[in-house]
């Protein structure tokens, strides 16, 4: 069983996101995503609408193979863990590929027990536009005991960050934008974004 792990703050979770998803389907047995804090971010949002806008954006998703799932119990501050909690949930024979975009590549070192981690898992990069996969990068993670792999997909020009600084909504999915506006989240930007639009 080959497991694709994608944690995401999610905050809010954009289009971006949902095309890796759907590109994972195509290649995976099953698909895992989780809403998680980041110990080196702070979140504008609560977790738990987090996940729910995470569950809408999978939802919309037409995956003929139906194996993307939103694993939230799978969320934890430390990777570590949460690949700890995979193993119990797809047994020890499974194989785990951890997904992360090349924004992450140059700080994967700093996370936490990085070479336990490294043991577990396989590493899929996903190219980021404006976020080239440098050469000394890949090496030290590689040094690390990283077996990276590099995706043929290259991401959106997205962000969460573009949305919350800025209100682009091209970066969100419509489902998503329904529930932001239901649930009054992100008003606190509201006035630095018209301003920005207005420009
Ligand atoms: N457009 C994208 N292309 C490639 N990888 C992406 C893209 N968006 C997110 N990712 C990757 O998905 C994972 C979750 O990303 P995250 O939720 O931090 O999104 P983000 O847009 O980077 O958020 P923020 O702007 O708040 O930092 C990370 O591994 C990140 O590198
Ligand atoms: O394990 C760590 O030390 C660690 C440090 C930073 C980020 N992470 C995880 O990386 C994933 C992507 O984070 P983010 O904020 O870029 O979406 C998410 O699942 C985080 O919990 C994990």
């Amino acid at each position: 069983m080959r497991v694709a792990l994608f944690g995401t703050s999610a905050d809010p979770p954009t289009a971006g996101h949902q095309k890796i998803l759907s590109w994972l389907s195509e290649r995976y047995d099953w698909v895992a995503v989780w809403a998680a804090d980041n110990p080196f971010k702070s979140h504008q949002t609560p977790l738990e609408h987090r996940a729910a806008m995470l569950r809408l954006l999978i939802t919309d998703i037409d995956a003929p193979r139906h194996n993307i799932a939103l694993e939230q119990e799978l969320s934890s501050f430390r990777t570590l863990e949460t690949v700890g909690k995979a193993k119990l949930i797809w047994g020890e024979d499974a194989e785990l590929t951890l997904i992360i975009g090349s924004d992450l590549l140059s700080q994967l070192p700093r996370w936490y027990r990085i070479e336990d981690l490294l043991q577990e898992v396989q590493l899929l990069i996903v190219p980021r536009p404006g976020y080239a996969i440098d050469e000394s990068s890949s090496e030290v993670v590689q040094k690390l005991g990283g077996k990276i792999a590099i995706a043929s997909l290259i991401g959106l020009d997205v962000s969460s960050t573009a949305y919350r600084e800025h209100g682009d909504s091209q970066a969100l999915t419509a489902p998503v934008v329904a529930y932001i506006n239901r649930e009054h989240l992100y008003e606190c930007q509201d006035v630095h974004k018209k301003r920005y639009q207005l420009r």
